[in-house]
């Protein structure tokens, strides 16, 4: 498809009988200069219980931090009062009514409103998707490039099958703006029928602090089709009253975000009718995916209708609003009845944002498709190089690094003998620790372990590589153990310890040592040993069949590593590639390590397609220190080129 080339401008105009207002005067947003004290933000909160009739009650379920200090969210959604405060007092800011009035001629001229329920009931028994614009947030900073432009990636989301886009219009902490809103909508406001699905054009979503009618009004004459609103700063009788604006004015529907129980049923008291379930605690920012599934259990117990497609009159839509980054939250979020799931941070870094959507199997059949492997189906997780794996981490800011790169795997060593071995217990905690926040986790990473593939070893690695690729994504990366001919007893401890979510064996190990069950469920990886280039000469020779007739279901993945006499891994030295196209020819997805470089592994990607690339002394500053321009590059290098790949396939 073709992206529009000409975004609207910012000084579309729309007119009407009374007023005469170009878009520019609207979405001029509000000063983000200005400093406010600890006190005036506590009043402004306060603020918004004061005109009710039964305060305590209506803010029963708003938290109150034991020590007095607001929340980021309570800091952000304060700061928004004072400066909508601000903004309206100006003589040059429109007034409600002139926004309503300007809404209403932009739905004359482009349109009128979609209804956020109704888009989200149509796509049963799919799973509707809001993909998310944002360029920054509070807890992982900028995530776009300065010049990321809001309707080529609103029209990337909505020709890749977003029924919704979600864009964050609040300046100081996510550079957000009412701009990036119009230009989303007016970008894709012709959409028809596109899709095997014939979807019409995606709902636009105001996603901010709204705590007032005239950010909602804003909204509207923006181009927006429906707000959030937030019931962890919305005092009751102030949610109830937004929603009826909503409504009435606009015939607008709007997302209602909770977090907990007491947040559900505030929403349910207010009538909302489209509710979203963030998994992240917007005070503390831990994020706890089973949130969506204990409101989505709330309500069952309570008798609501809310399952998605359901044969019922459904009351309410459930959506799921954070965390999410692939298939398989997609499917667990399926089961339970969520209608809607909401992904931002893994679209607006993924490299190739339509190859990721369409791997989060959105229709239930693609999702039976995925997961019912067969051998025919190795290239559907060989092409694209799904696994980057940056090994020989030896502290925490090289973790960071490599993980803002996009590596799915963060490798520490544990082997004695390596000169990039892990100084302490401890420097491997805060290692493990660094990750683990990147991702927004607070435990170990689960990789189901799968039987029914058990009768056929080839079947079965494929399959676990399929759960290893949706498991350690570069949104949530898995930190990997390496270990080299040392005891069981010692591996299940420092895992235990340290933390780790997947263990590398790369000694003698043999097969059988791979065996999970061995390390309390953690998963390994198998290297295997093959000659260098130099030394890789008479076929007959060939690993592949030794390997091959070795091959156990004990293993995750397997490795392929270059052998050099006397030494032990992280060599810098390759092997022929062309085995491991031939392992991969036979039904077997492989990990290529040795001698990788940003400067070699294009090469390596586009002549293997491996399933996953290795690299250690390949980026290093020195031994045991990363130089982070060299990280960034191999993983430029590796997903462009798994992407060249894959184009020609
Ligand atoms: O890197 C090491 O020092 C090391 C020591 C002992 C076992 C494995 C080691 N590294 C592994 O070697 C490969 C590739 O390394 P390189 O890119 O050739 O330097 C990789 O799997 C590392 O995990």
């Amino acid at each position: 498809f073709v992206v529009s080339s000409s975004p609207p401008s910012s000084c579309a105009r729309m007119s009407s009988s009374r007023t005469f207002i170009t878009t520019n005067t609207l979405i001029e947003t509000v000063d983000t200069s200005a400093q406010y004290t600890p006190e005036q933000l506590k009043q402004a909160l306060q603020n918004l219980l004061d005109d009710s009739d039964n305060p305590a009650a209506d803010g029963a379920h708003l938290y109150v931090a034991p020590d007095e200090i607001l929340s980021k969210l309570q800091e952000i959604t304060a700061t928004v009062c004072l400066d909508y405060n601000n903004y309206q007092q100006l003589p040059t800011s429109p007034s409600l009514q002139h926004l309503e009035e300007a809404a209403k001629v932009f739905a004359q001229t482009h349109g009128p409103l979609l209804s956020l329920q109704q888009v989200i009931q149509q796509q049963a028994p799919t799973m509707a998707l809001a993909a998310e614009f944002k360029r920054a947030s509070p807890s992982k900073g900028r995530m776009a490039p300065e010049n990321t432009s809001a309707a080529e990636q609103g029209m990337r989301y909505a020709h890749a099958g977003a029924n919704i886009l979600s864009v964050l219009t609040e300046p100081r902490w996510f550079q957000g703006s009412l701009q990036d809103l119009t230009d989303i909508r007016l970008a894709t406001n012709d959409i028809q029928n596109i899709g095997k699905d014939n979807r019409q054009r995606p709902a636009i979503l105001r996603k901010d602090f709204v705590i007032n009618e005239y950010m909602i009004a804003q909204a509207a004459a923006a181009g927006g089709d429906t707000v959030l609103l937030i019931v962890a700063v919305l005092p009751l009788h102030l949610l109830q009253r937004l929603m009826h604006y909503a409504r009435d004015t606009f015939q607008m529907e709007p997302l209602v975000e909770v977090h907990t129980t007491d947040e559900l049923k505030v929403a349910l008291q207010a009538g909302a009718r489209v509710i979203g379930v963030n998994n992240r605690n917007l005070h503390t920012f831990q994020m706890d995916l089973q949130t969506s599934e204990r409101m989505a259990a709330f309500l069952q117990k309570e008798g609501i209708v809310y399952q998605h497609g359901s044969p019922y009159n459904q009351q309410v839509c459930l959506c799921a609003l954070s965390g999410m980054s692939n298939a398989m939250d997609v499917h667990r979020y399926r089961q339970v009845g969520i209608g809607m799931c909401l992904i931002g941070e893994s679209l607006m870094r993924a490299s190739d944002p339509v190859a990721a959507i369409q791997n989060l199997c959105l229709h239930p059949e693609d999702w039976e498709a995925q997961t019912n492997v067969s051998s025919g189906s190795i290239a559907a997780y060989t092409a694209g190089t799904q696994i980057v794996k940056v090994c020989g981490i030896t502290n925490s800011h090289d973790a960071l690094k490599a993980c803002q790169s996009g590596a799915n795997l963060i490798g520490i060593i544990f082997a004695e003998k390596s000169p990039r071995k892990v100084t302490s217990m401890e420097q491997a905690k805060e290692i493990v620790q660094t990750v683990r926040q990147f991702g927004e986790r607070s435990s170990r990473l689960e990789f189901p372990a799968t039987t029914a593939t058990f009768s056929n070893p080839l079947l079965h690695l494929t399959q676990q590589a399929r759960i290893l690729a949706q498991t350690a994504t570069p949104q949530r990366p898995a930190v990997v153990g390496v270990f080299q001919n040392q005891s069981s007893e010692y591996i299940r401890s420092v895992c235990e310890q340290a933390g780790l979510d997947v263990i590398q064996l790369h000694g003698s190990e043999g097969m059988a040592a791979a065996n999970r069950d061995l390390y309390n469920g953690v998963p390994v990886l198998r290297v295997v040993d093959i000659p260098s280039s130099s030394e890789t000469h008479d076929n007959s020779d060939s690993p592949i069949q030794t390997l091959l007739q070795s091959l156990t279901n004990d293993p995750m993945a397997i490795l392929l590593d270059t052998a050099v006499p006397g030494q032990q891994g992280g060599t810098g030295k390759t092997f022929d590639w062309q085995l491991a196209l031939e392992l991969q020819n036979q039904g077997l997805p492989v990990l290529v390590a040795g001698g990788l470089t940003p400067d070699n592994v294009a090469d390596c990607v586009a002549s293997t397609r491996p399933f996953g690339v290795d690299v250690s002394s390949g980026v290093e500053a020195s031994k045991g220190i990363k130089d982070h321009v060299a990280v960034e590059q191999f993983l430029q290098q590796s997903r462009q080129a798994a992407r060249d790949a894959n184009r020609g396939f």
